[in-house]
């Protein structure tokens, strides 16, 4: 399932010769990926990156390709796959991380290094061990080995904010001198506050020589919620690039939210005189899409992407809105990707009018995945009175992550109540062997004994790290979501699942770990085979 690619990607516009353009660069990927809990396989990297390429965000940073084999093969897939955008790679002073980067990016069409070093007193004395001259040193030697391999070399100050700012000025101005072609000013912990963000980055213009040779970028994280303020402050005082993330995730308390940054910039046009190259429209379906796949859910008061960004309740605010919308909504809901007129679709709906709610909330989805979806919408409508595009989204996104086989249920029954002891039975059909199995269990509540019963069908045990049941929807036939984290073999595997029966949602989210963990088991073992197959074959 791919989003659509809405407009063409405009020529790419240089903030050093265009005074109004901020450089969007997102790291929904890297420190998006820091969030404990957060972390995405392959796939889900490259759907994600294909999202951003749509969102028109002109940088990806896809990883840190030092860090992890499969950290390397991410950043090496989207360099491959995910044509438009710069992709950025990130990467200690070091050598080894540097090449480490390099050899990722290879393929991409436009790359970016990015080194970076700690420059405040409490990272250089108590992390580094360093004084101020190894520190320059070190920035100097990371930017130079990068730039002897590309041209686009992005320098980033960890902890700048904390750090004083004559040597803040001094070491921005030797990377420039090195050949650093955006300078990066980190408030790595959030301390930050905005008019002070916003007279260090004036302290930088007024005093690092050759400063406009670069551009100046900020990276603001959110632990006292000013990391938006901080970034906008920081474009305001001449900054051209604000490095962000989708749904603002990222390490603790997160980083600067894309969709905030943006649209402050884009609806407060008279105050900051500002663009970005964004497609807006593609903010939510993109939002949704990062949610569903890192388990991390937008609450629902978030602004701009928040389920009750553009609700109104109150009969004041109601009859205002009736009148003129303007009189309490500052941006159109349609401007960041969300349809205001709903087409009502239930269950007399046929496909035409479900192909055409598909197409306008921005899915491209193939002929097998429309039938799919077409039928799960069918089956959910004949058990749910009002179907909210929450419903449907939540069963389009739900099919991104399916493991469909090979394990499937037939049948589930579970039995608990108060001073009962809670059992179920399960019938499942192995898609493969066409062979049907049922087994019952009891256990500590209905989901234990379901889980239980499964257990006992697929021949191993797996254990519950994380059960989380959540209404995406509302009345009382609201869908329930259950997301659930599951070790098998020191692996930690997520399986989510959505159906107005909470049961039948944890049964099918325990299966999609079942299953997702057995198809990998299986192309392990294919892999081993072929790998030995080519080595007897090589075999003098
Ligand atoms: C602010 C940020 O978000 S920065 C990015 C943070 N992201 C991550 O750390 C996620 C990925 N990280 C990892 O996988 C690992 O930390 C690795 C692979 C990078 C390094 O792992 P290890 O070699 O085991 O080192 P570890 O993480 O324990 O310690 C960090 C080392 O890097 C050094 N270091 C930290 N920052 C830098 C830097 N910018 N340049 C050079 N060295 C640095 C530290 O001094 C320490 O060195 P030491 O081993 O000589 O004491
Ligand atoms: C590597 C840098 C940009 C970072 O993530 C931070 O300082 O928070």
């Amino acid at each position: 399932m791919e989003k659509n690619a809405t407009t063409e990607r405009p020529e790419q516009i240089d903030p050093k010769t265009s005074d109004n353009r901020v450089v969007i660069f997102d790291t929904t990927l890297r420190d998006g990926e820091q969030s404990p809990g957060a972390s995405m396989n392959l796939s889900e990297k490259i759907v994600i990156a294909q999202a951003l390429r749509d969102l028109r965000v002109d940088v990806i940073e896809a990883g840190f390709p030092i860090a992890s084999p499969g950290d390397f093969e991410a950043v090496r897939a989207i360099a491959r796959q995910v044509q438009g955008p710069t992709i950025a790679g990130l990467a200690r002073c070091q050598k080894q991380d540097i090449d480490r980067a390099w050899d990722a990016l290879q393929d991409a069409t436009h790359k970016r290094i990015h080194v970076f070093l700690a420059t405040s007193a409490i990272h250089r004395e108590y992390k580094l061990n360093m004084a101020k001259e190894e520190i320059v040193r070190r920035a100097v030697e990371g930017v130079t080995m990068a730039r002897a391999y590309c041209d686009d070399v992005e320098f980033s100050a960890e902890d700048a904010a904390r750090t004083e700012p004559d040597f803040l000025a001094e070491v921005v101005e030797r990377v420039i001198e090195a050949g650093a072609t955006t300078v990066n000013i980190p408030d790595t912990v959030g301390y930050a506050m905005p008019n002070q963000f916003s007279d260090l980055i004036h302290h930088l213009k007024s005093h690092v020589r050759d400063i406009d040779k670069a551009i100046i970028s900020v990276h603001c994280h959110n632990d006292l919620g000013m990391a938006v303020a901080n970034s906008l402050a920081a474009v305001k005082a001449g900054a051209r690039q604000i490095e962000c993330t989708i749904n603002g995730i990222g390490e603790r308390a997160g980083n600067c939210s894309l969709e905030e940054a943006v649209m402050a910039m884009r609806t407060r046009r008279d105050y900051f005189d500002l663009e970005t190259n964004i497609n807006t429209r593609a903010i939510f379906p993109t939002s949704k899409l990062v949610s569903n796949i890192t388990g991390l859910h937008v609450q629902r008061n978030k602004a701009i992407v928040g389920q009750n960004a553009f609700a109104h309740e109150a009969g004041i605010h109601q009859h205002g809105v009736l009148k003129h919308q303007e009189t309490y909504e500052i941006m159109k809901p349609e401007d960041v990707g969300i349809k205001s007129n709903q087409l009502v679709l239930g269950k007399h709906s046929g496909r035409h009018a479900f192909r055409n709610w598909v197409e306008e909330h921005g899915y491209t989805l193939s002929d097998e995945e429309f039938q799919r979806a077409f039928e799960a919408f069918k089956v959910l409508a004949d058990k749910k009175k009002d179907i909210y595009d929450a419903d449907i989204e939540a069963l389009i996104e739900g099919g991104l992550n399916r493991q469909d086989t090979p394990w499937q249920i037939v049948s589930i029954q579970t039995n608990a109540g108060t001073n009962a002891i809670p059992t179920a039975t399960i019938a499942l059909l192995h898609a493969g062997e066409n062979r049907r199995v049922e087994e019952a269990a009891c256990g500590d509540g209905p989901v234990d004994a379901l889980y239980k019963a499964i257990e006992r069908v697929v021949g191993f045990r797996v254990r519950l790290k994380d059960y989380q049941l959540r209404s995406i929807t509302r009345g009382k036939d609201a869908q329930g979501e259950i997301s659930i984290a599951v070790e098998i073999d020191n692996r930690t595997y997520r399986g989510r699942s959505v159906s107005t029966d909470i049961m039948e949602a944890s049964a099918k989210a325990f299966l999609n770990v079942i299953n997702g963990y057995i198809n990998q088991r299986e192309r392990s073992l294919a892999n081993a085979a072929a790998g030995a197959e080519q080595l007897v074959g090589a075999r003098p």
